[in-house]
């Protein structure tokens, strides 16, 4: 199966799979990448978020080698030269292409092949990969009689059969129904169990939410945050949704100055000194609490409140226009 040989010994592991410093890429005068500092623990998914032209083709691309900075240098699983270590990466461009004519387990095999793996070890593992996901009728089919999410899958497969250290997918989920995302999803978090490095970009939130360890924001070719979602979502404070039996009382001073009612419902964000003050004022006052509800936000409010609405509507845009596909 994939991934089964660990590195060998005389390769440690760098603490990151992937780094660049001071990235700038310019097509003209317009800035893809504009001065991006990025750092990818290694046995990590990582995932960069942004709305279409926000520059995450162009970064990873950067940071593989595919295309040189203007500025700044990278390092790729401790190279500095990214190129040099083509055979231990698995790259999904965001164009799929493969041979119509070519079997499925062919195009895997093939595939791999490019990347320095015999074609009879790859064409043995593309078979077993294909049988594994429930493909297994598929593995004599030419690729121009499977279903796009299939042909999506065998050229997936044919990016990770070489067993790479690394794998980068650029918008591996779009294109995919819901059930081929999540097995997907599954692979990603497979792969990453045994120590691979997963980097991948998405302008799907729920998609980083659930799988990333860390996670870059990109918007207009810069970082505006990177850490982990939680860290994301612990810049914005907790929403709290009351409900009260009475309209009126003196515990209506203690409600903070940001609160809103909205169809009989008190709306505001969590006070830095937590719920209990509150509650006391309230059962103190008489106010009848009939309903009290505090929640986190999610990784999509957090998104908008660091890459601004602008750039989150236009990633939900994407994803409805993706699914409509
Ligand atoms: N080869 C190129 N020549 C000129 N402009 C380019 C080139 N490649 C990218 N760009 C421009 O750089 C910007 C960033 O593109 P990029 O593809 O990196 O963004 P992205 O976040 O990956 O979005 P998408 O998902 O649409 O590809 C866009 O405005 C794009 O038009």
């Amino acid at each position: 199966m994939i991934g089964d040989t660990p590195a060998p010994a005389s390769t440690p592991e760098p603490p990151y799979a992937v780094e660049g410093h001071g990235l700038v890429k310019t097509f003209g005068s317009f800035r893809a990448v504009d001065g991006i500092d990025i750092a990818v623990p290694a046995g990590t998914i990582y995932g960069i978020l942004g709305p279409n032209g926000a520059g995450k083709t162009t970064l990873l691309r950067t940071l593989l080698g595919i295309v040189d900075p203007d500025e700044g240098h990278r390092l790729l699983l401790g190279a500095a030269r990214p190129l040099r270590m083509a055979r231990e990466v698995g790259y999904l461009p965001e164009e799929r292409g493969l041979y119509p004519s070519m079997k499925a387990f062919e195009a895997i095999a093939f595939m791999g092949a490019l990347r320095g793996l015999p074609l009879h070890v790859g064409r043995e593992r593309a078979k077993a990969m294909l049988d594994g996901h429930g493909m297994g009728a598929a593995i004599d089919k030419p690729i121009r009689q499977l279903s796009k999410g299939m042909a999506q899958t065998v050229q997936l497969f044919g990016t990770i059969v070489h067993e790479p250290r690394l794998i980068v997918l650029d918008e591996p989920f779009s294109g995919l129904d819901a059930i081929n995302q999540e097995k997907l999803e599954a692979l990603i978090r497979d792969q990453a169990r045994r120590g691979v490095t997963i980097l991948f970009s998405t302008h799907v939130i729920a998609h980083a939410e659930r799988l990333c360890e860390r996670i870059a924001i990109v918007a207009q070719g810069r970082i505006r945050f990177e850490g982990t979602p939680g860290a994301a979502r612990d810049r914005l404070r907790a929403r709290v949704r009351l409900r009260t039996r009475a309209g009126d009382g003196a515990w209506r001073q203690v409600l903070p100055a940001d609160t809103v009612q909205d169809d009989g419902i008190w709306h505001f964000a969590l006070p830095d000194a937590g719920i209990e003050p509150l509650l006391r004022a309230l059962i103190d006052g008489q106010a009848g609490i009939e309903s009290l509800s505090i929640e986190r936000p999610g990784l999509h409010d957090a998104f908008v409140a660091i890459a601004g609405a602008a750039a989150a509507k236009a990633m939900q845009e994407q994803g409805e226009e993706a699914e409509e596909a």
